[in-house]
């Protein structure tokens, strides 16, 4: 992995453009999502174990918004299940070009890992295959909100019976004292691992316009909406959550 440090704000940028997944984002990813995610290694390893308990022989595993592949590693680290296969997609090229490279490296470290495959795409265009886990790991909150509810019918109706999506995002707090009491901690977190009051300002403006953050009640009621019959929070650091939600 790339351990090139995030200073992509550092700097006065007069004007602060919207946040996009460009090479510039790709080459520092791994610094700036551990420095800015309270529990982000925790979430991918543990996502993992999760996906192992769910995972059905034969079946397909999405990696919807893969980034860089962590969680498609981790899925290839922990399920064991007979011929599963994981499909990791993302929108960006920059994204997959190194995500491939990364994978490569993966496969020539280990054996009898699970086959995968990169697709460069959009998640809204995917014709998704009968499959028992699908993984979303903080890749909603940058989809349109008034796309998200036909986007998670969509992977409803692709889960099979025992399956489950497990779907982290960065949460708003309807409570303004909780949102504002959650938003300064995180700041705190940001500022611990080195990052300036200026970073902190200009990502903030840079991510206002693309990540729109639903709160916990919005989640739970979007995917009981789009047909899942239960939803379980299993992680949460701050304004960061991870739930399980049940076809
Ligand atoms: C915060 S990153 C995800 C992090 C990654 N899942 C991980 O755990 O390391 C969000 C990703 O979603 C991708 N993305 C956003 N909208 C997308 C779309 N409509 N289709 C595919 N990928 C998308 C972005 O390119 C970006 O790589
Ligand atoms: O809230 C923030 O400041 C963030 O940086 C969050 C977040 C995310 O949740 O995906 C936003 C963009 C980057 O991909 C890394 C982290």
């Amino acid at each position: 992995m790339s351990k090139e440090p995030d200073r992509l704000f550092a700097q006065p940028l007069g004007q602060v453009p919207d946040f996009a997944f460009n090479e510039d984002v790709v080459r520092v990813f791994p610094d700036m999502i551990k420095r800015s995610v309270p529990g982000y290694p925790t979430i991918v390893e543990n996502l993992g174990v999760l996906a192992a308990q769910f995972a059905q022989p034969n079946t397909a595993l999405y990696d919807l918004g893969s980034s860089l592949g962590a969680v498609t590693q981790a899925l290839r680290r922990h399920v064991r299940s007979e011929g599963c296969r994981v499909i990791a997609i993302d929108n960006s090229a920059a994204m997959v070009e190194r995500c491939r490279q990364y994978l490569n490296a993966q496969d020539s470290m280990f054996q009898e890992l699970l086959p995968v495959e990169v697709i460069e795409g959009d998640i809204l265009a995917l014709e998704f295959q009968p499959a028992s886990v699908v993984a979303m790991n903080f890749t909603l909150q940058f989809i349109a909100p008034e796309q998200r509810l036909e986007l998670l019918t969509r992977i409803r109706q692709a889960l099979l019976p025992g399956g489950a999506l497990i779907l982290s995002e960065k949460l708003r707090f309807e409570d303004a004292d909780e949102h504002a009491l959650l938003t300064d901690l995180h700041v705190a977190f940001k500022r611990a691992n080195g990052y300036s009051e200026l970073e902190i300002a200009q990502k903030r403006s840079a991510i206002e316009n693309v990540m729109k953050p639903d709160s916990l009640e919005e989640h739970r009621e979007r995917l009981l909406a789009a047909g899942f019959s239960k939803v379980v929070p299993w992680f949460q650091c701050l304004n960061f959550a991870s739930l399980i939600a049940l076809p």
